[in-house]
């Protein structure tokens, strides 16, 4: 009894193992501080943005979670294990992430099942429930090239979706897109996301699309990053573009921009 009383004391976030923990992350790139340090805790189906100016550390953060490079010192841990290398359930999009040319839309998405030795009749009917999730239901022989831009980055996300991620790593994954898509695609984001419940760091310079989607938004600094502020989001899910509207929205909104804004202005004049 004893012990239920202590554990009902304990707020539910330190109870559980958050799917990424990153403790005193810094990088350095020769004589350029780049990072941190910084702390970074992302629950289990926890959407998080990062929005700061340009060049304070966004992507390296990413990747350093990521284990697309190691930093200069710290720790992440993935879902309470060390990051020592690529991680099955760690899915990662980039702003122009490749498809195969040479391979339709449905074997762009089974690729990843492929490479796992998962056979051919499995990774198929997976790939065509993945097109389906994306809204690319009917492109399945298209070929790459047959596809507007927006078309292929789906075509990414459910290629990131097939190895049935716990944790997706998006670096501004709509920046090349025009205006309509990238809203749609956000959109879009959202309901794959709700589907398949795993969190998510997302890199973007919308604070816009930051809103939207998230349940918090970190807001890091002038290079060498640090997170300077931290806005929850509190909008109902699920949410359509319709919710920036609501106050909340626009008030955290302003709240971000305020600080890029000043952090900016003092990296432009101490570049001068
Ligand atoms: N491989 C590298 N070698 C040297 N410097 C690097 C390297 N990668 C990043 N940098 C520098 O580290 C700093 C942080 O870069 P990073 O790409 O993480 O910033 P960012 O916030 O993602 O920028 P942006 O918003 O413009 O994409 C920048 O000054 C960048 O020039």
């Amino acid at each position: 009894m004893s012990t239920q009383t202590v554990q009902e004391d304990v707020p539910m976030s330190s109870t559980t193992t958050p799917i990424v923990r990153a403790t005193q992350v810094e990088q350095h790139f020769g004589p350029v501080h780049a990072l941190g340090p910084v702390d970074l805790r992302i629950e289990r189906g926890e959407f998080v943005s990062i929005v700061g100016p340009s060049g304070c550390g966004k992507s390296t953060l990413l990747e350093i979670v990521g284990a697309l490079q190691d930093p200069a010192s710290g720790t992440v841990e993935i879902d309470g294990a060390p990051v020592d290398g690529p991680r099955r359930r760690t899915a990662i999009v980039f702003q122009e992430s490749a498809t195969l040319p040479w391979r339709t839309v449905l074997d762009n998405v089974a690729f990843a099942l492929e490479v796992r030795g998962i056979g051919r009749k499995e990774r198929r009917d997976k790939a065509r429930e993945l097109v389906q999730i994306v809204g690319l239901a009917g492109f399945e022989d298209h070929y790459p090239a047959q596809l507007s831009g927006g078309m292929r980055q789906r075509v990414a996300m459910a290629r990131a979706m097939s190895t049935e991620p716990d944790l997706i790593l998006a670096d501004e994954p709509f920046g090349a897109l025009d205006e309509q898509t990238r809203m749609l695609m956000a959109e879009e984001l959202l309901r794959v996301v709700d589907t398949i419940g795993c969190g998510v760091l997302f890199i973007t310079h919308s604070i816009q699309e930051a809103v939207l989607l998230s349940d918090r938004v970190l807001v890091m600094g002038r290079r060498p990053g640090t997170f300077i502020d931290e806005v929850p989001i509190d909008l109902p899910r699920p949410r359509s573009h319709v919710a920036l509207s609501e106050q909340s929205a626009t008030e955290a909104q302003e709240r971000i921009w305020a600080q890029i804004r000043s952090e900016a202005e003092v990296a432009m004049r101490s570049e001068r």
